[in-house]
């Protein structure tokens, strides 16, 4: 199983060299088939111990230059980053982010050998249309993205899931797994209210291969809950 955590705009430089000196303790005893990220804010990114990856939440597709308030590879190298998260729908709907942008970062960073997290999501609108409409929006949001790619692992994360506290059903997420894995041989996470109360049952349904956690994840002792359930 893959436990990934994202912090957003949560954490600072301190708190997440406690948070990760307090994992790291408790992963000692994780199981070697499970991986751990952690996605903290580009201000946090350091070099850190453990047996866990950290990743980026954003940047820019370029090595460096004129763009203002972005990081881009060589800020990612100074600390042997080689991971980044992208298409978040937060970065999708908050931040702007067309698809076009989206699809230069993946193959940007993929052409540097980035692990890449691609998250991709429906508003709960499309969701109230039925399961064709999300198939046909969720796999709008692979264009110009490499199905391939050997180092893609795919988050599947309902945008009315995140952040509500309101995860998708078992079979909601069951179904679309299962037929969004048609498409590509890939990881597929779930992401949208994970938290230790429903860990369970959501990582024992087929076709999800682990998680992406937000709120949950922000507490130590709740993520290692969910990594040690
Ligand atoms: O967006 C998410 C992770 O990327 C999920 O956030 P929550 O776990 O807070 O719903």
């Amino acid at each position: 199983m893959i436990f990934a955590a994202n912090f957003k705009m949560n954490h600072t430089r301190a708190s997440t060299k406690a948070y990760l000196d307090a994992l790291n303790q408790k992963l000692a005893s994780k199981r070697s088939e499970d991986r751990v990220f952690i996605f903290p804010p580009s201000t946090a990114l350091d070099h850190y111990d453990g047996d866990f990856t950290i990743g980026a939440q954003n940047a820019y597709p370029e090595k460096n230059g004129a763009f203002t308030g972005e990081i881009g590879l060589d800020q990612l190298d100074e600390f042997g980053i080689k991971t980044i998260l992208i298409g978040h729908s937060e970065r999708r709907d908050i931040l702007g982010e067309d698809q076009a942008l989206i699809a230069q970062k993946f193959s940007y960073f993929k052409s540097k050998g980035f692990e890449i997290i691609y998250c991709i999501g429906e508003a709960l609108e499309v969701r109230e249309e039925g399961e064709d409409t999300v198939m046909v929006h969720l796999l709008s949001q692979f264009k110009g993205i490499d199905l391939a790619y050997e180092k893609l692992i795919i988050a599947y994360e309902p945008i009315w899931a995140i952040g509500t506290g309101r995860s998708a059903k078992v079979e909601e997420i069951a179904s679309t797994h299962s037929t969004l894995k048609k498409h590509f041989d890939r990881p597929l996470l779930y992401g949208g209210s994970v938290k230790p109360a429903n860990i369970k049952e959501i990582t024992a349904i087929e076709g999800v291969d682990g998680v992406l956690v937000g709120s949950a994840s922000l507490e130590v002792e709740s993520f290692t809950e969910m990594i040690f359930c």
